[in-house]
């Protein structure tokens, strides 16, 4: 089973949760990881059999335009703590969920969120599985936020639940682990 997951990141902690994800998979299958501004990421995406896409939290939701232009300003802060990813802002997955002209069978959804109830932060990962599978593809387990500490990097243990979310995609997709 070819797997590719596509992630969106503004200062790095949702592309170390995708980085822990496909170590979680690696058992299963090998996963190939993309951000949303590799020029690859959208050929990848089409050829494969199982699409995983992440992002941040913005706004309760996906990220836009606007807020990934605020993102860069949480930069000029010092107290933010925050260095930009090379590849941001650029485009987000909302605006590249939308240019996929074939979408794999199978899909699952991440998100980076802070650590509070998900009624108040809300959570990015619920609107992107919800494109994939308007999109005609099937989710295979539901959503994943993954939390920040009060510092802005993500709260202990969050890469390990990444790992065995990742695992946990592998079996629900039909995968068996090898030794
Ligand atoms: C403009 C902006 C708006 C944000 N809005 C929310 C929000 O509504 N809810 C939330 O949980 N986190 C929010 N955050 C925090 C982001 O979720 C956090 O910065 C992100 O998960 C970090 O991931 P990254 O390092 O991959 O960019 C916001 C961040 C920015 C920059």
């Amino acid at each position: 089973m070819s797997i590719v997951v596509v992630f969106e990141s503004m200062f790095g902690n949702t592309r170390q949760v995708a980085l822990s994800i496909a170590e979680g998979l690696a058992p299963y299958a090998p996963a190939v990881v993309l951000n949303v501004n590799e020029s690859g990421a959208r050929a990848a995406a089409e050829g494969a059999d199982l699409l995983i896409v992440g992002g941040p939290t913005h706004v309760h939701g996906m990220s836009r335009p606007k807020s990934r232009e605020g993102a860069r300003d949480w930069e000029k802060d010092a107290a933010k703590n925050v260095t930009l990813e090379p590849l941001a802002p650029g485009i987000g997955v909302r605006e590249w969920m939308g240019t996929l002209e074939k979408i794999p069978a199978l899909c699952a959804a991440f998100d980076t969120r802070v650590n509070m109830a998900r009624i108040v932060s809300g959570a990015a990962s619920g609107p992107i599985e919800r494109a994939l599978v308007k999109h005609g593809s099937r989710n295979v387990l539901p959503a994943a936020s993954f939390v920040l500490a009060k510092d802005g990097g993500l709260e202990e243990g969050e890469l390990a639940r990444a790992r065995a979310w990742g695992a946990s995609v592998g079996e629900a997709a039909g995968l068996v682990a090898r030794d």
